[in-house]
């Protein structure tokens, strides 16, 4: 068993954690509330505040212009990546759900960020084909079904430019990818893309402890 120098994040530490980071706007925490009160049970979906600062620090570390994310659900992790975008930015949103976008869409024209932002409603996969094929992607965000990942890693590795990166999320998949009694279902299909990730020789990958478990894949 190896050691870790994680501490417990008990409720406290985590309260800490939040006040430490950039807080919320409040556009976002507006929707951060809607969410919670018109889809309690998918708001567990959304990323959480400390992730959504992270998201937007990474594009800025990296002066993204062209960002593709797979997964929109309502908007949040879309509506932080665009506010750091430059002005000639541009993100590009997948999801196959018009009920959950459409929330979205209301909190980006809230943002005044909805004219750098282009949703496309349709199967993640089918949208990533239809991307130009040569490498033009700065920075990509993971967020979707987990049986599709490996399926959109291989589409998306190829449109990253060289030092392009990719973020995935949920990679512990709230720590099923250690239970051996997990063998089908999202907990083995992010453990089965864990593997593929690390194997991936076009990639260098670290694995963060950051909510529930975030991978930054840079090409090499
Ligand atoms: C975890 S949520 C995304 C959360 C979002 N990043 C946020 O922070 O609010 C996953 C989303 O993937 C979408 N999704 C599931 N299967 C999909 C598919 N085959 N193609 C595109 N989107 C899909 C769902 O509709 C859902 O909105």
């Amino acid at each position: 068993m190896s050691e870790t120098k994680n501490p417990p994040l008990s409720a406290e530490l985590y309260t800490y954690v939040l006040a430490h980071n950039p807080p919320l706007d409040p556009v976002q925490q507006r929707l951060v509330e809607s969410t919670r009160a018109l889809f309690p049970d998918n708001a567990i979906k959304q990323v959480p505040a400390e992730q959504a600062a992270l998201l937007a620090f990474l594009v800025r570390l990296t002066g993204a212009r062209h960002v593709v994310e797979v997964g929109t659900f309502t908007g949040l992790s879309a509506l932080a990546m665009a506010r750091a975008l430059p002005a000639d930015g541009r993100l590009i949103t997948l999801d196959i759900s018009e009920e959950w976008t459409a929330h979205a869409r209301a909190a980006w024209a809230e943002a005044g960020v909805a004219d750098r932002i282009d949703l496309r409603i349709a199967p993640a996969l089918d949208s990533l084909r239809a991307l130009p094929a040569e490498p033009h992607i700065d920075l990509a965000f993971l967020d979707a079904n987990k049986d599709g990942y490996i399926a959109y890693w291989e589409e998306l590795v190829p449109r990253l430019r060289p030092g392009g990166l990719l973020i995935v999320d949920n990679v512990l998949f709230f720590g099923t990818v250690v239970d051996p009694e997990v063998t089908g279902g999202p907990g083995a299909a992010v453990r089965e893309f864990n593997a593929h990730a690390l194997a991936d020789k076009r990639m260098e990958s670290v694995m963060l402890t950051v909510a529930d478990g975030v991978t930054l894949a840079r090409r090499v």
